[in-house]
C-alpha cells in the first residue's frame, strides 16, 4: 500500500478560551515531503499532535486519503532526541517495541545504525553521543517503526550546520517515498527537503497556498531552485512580522 496523503478537514482548537485555528482544511501529499514552517506560537506543534492522534481538536478531523485508520501508521519525530539515558543505542532503537511488548529485531537495528553511520556505537550509552549522532539514533529508530507517515518537529534545529545537512540528506535518502510531514524554522532546510512548503500563519492561524520546489531531495544548498525559493520564502516569512 503507498504512503497516503493526510486529508485536515475543517479542524478548529482552542485551547482556554482561546483560538489557535477555525476551521483549517488542507490534504498533505502522499509520498512526498511537506515543511512546515510559521511564526512562533502560531499552532505548529499542536497541528503535528493532533494528526499523530496525541491531540483531539474541538472540530473536524484528519484521516488517511485511502481512507484507511491512520492509527498505527505514523512515526513521531520530536525536537528532543528522547532517548532513554540509560538504554544503549540498539535498545533505543528497539524502544517502540519493546513498550509495546513485541518481539524486537535487533538485527535489523543493527542495519539501521550501520545506514546512519552509527554501526561502531550500537552499545553507546546516549550520554556519549554527541548531538548529532543522538538524532541519528533517534532518526534510526523512526525508521525502525516503519511507518508510511512520519511527522517530525524541528529535528535537527539543534545541531551545528554540517551535522544539521549531513542528517538532512540522510533523512531525505531513508524517508523517500514516505508522506512525511516536517516542521521547521530554516527555510534552508525546508527548501533542501520539502516538495511542498507550507506558511502557518496568522491568529487564527491559516496555510497560505504553498510553494512547490522542483527537482529531488536533497537538493544542493546552492542549487537553483533552492536559492529562488528561499528568497521567496524569507519573503513570505518577513510579511508576518513586520519591523
Ligand atoms: N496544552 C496547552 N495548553 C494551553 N495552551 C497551549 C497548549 N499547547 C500549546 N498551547 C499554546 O498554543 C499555541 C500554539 O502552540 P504550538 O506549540 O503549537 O506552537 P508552535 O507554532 O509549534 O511554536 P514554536 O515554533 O515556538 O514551537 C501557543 O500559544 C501555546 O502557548
Amino acid at each position: 500500500m503507498p504512503p497516503p496523503g493526510i486529508v485536515i478537514e475543517g479542524l478548529c482548537l482552542r485551547y482556554a478560551g482561546e483560538s489557535i485555528f477555525e476551521n483549517l482544511s488542507v490534504t498533505l501529499p502522499g509520498g512526498r515531503f511537506s515543511a512546515l514552517l510559521g511564526p512562533s506560537g502560531v499552532g505548529k506543534t499542536s497541528l503535528l499532535r493532533i494528526i499523530a492522534g496525541l491531540e483531539a481538536p474541538a472540530a473536524g478531523r484528519v484521516y488517511a486519503e485511502d481512507n484507511a485508520p491512520l492509527a498505527g501508521r505514523v512515526a513521531y519525530m520530536a525536537q528532543q532526541d528522547l532517548l532513554l539515558p540509560w538504554a544503549s543505542a540498539l535498545n533505543n532503537v528497539m524502544l517502540g517495541a519493546t513498550l509495546r511488548g513485541e518481539a524486537r529485531d535487533p538485527q535489523r537495528a543493527e542495519a539501521l545504525l550501520h545506514r546512519v553511520g552509527l554501526g561502531h556505537r550500537l552499545r553507546a550509552l546516549p550520554a556519549t553521543l554527541s548531538g548529532g549522532e543522538r538524532q541519528r539514533v533517534a532518526l534510526a529508530r523512526t525508521l525502525y517503526e516503519e511507518r508510511p507517515v512520519v511527522l517530525m518537529d524541528e529535528p535537527f534545529s539543534a545541531l551545528d550546520a554540517i551535522s544539521r545537512a549531513r542528517i538532512q540528506e540522510l533523512a531525505a535518502e531513508l524517508l523517500d517515498q514516505r508522506t512525511v510531514l516536517l516542521i521547521t524554522h530554516d527555510p534552508l532546510e525546508a527548501c533542501r527537503l520539502g516538495h511542498s512548503l507550507w506558511v502557518l500563519a496568522g491568529n487564527p492561524a491559516t496555510l497560505g497556498s504553498p510553494l512547490t520546489v522542483p527537482g529531488a531531495p536533497p537538493r544542493a544548498p546552492d542549487n537553483n531552485s533552492v536559492l529562488h525559493m528561499q528568497g521567496e520564502l524569507l519573503r513570505r516569512l518577513a510579511a508576518l512580522s513586520p519591523a
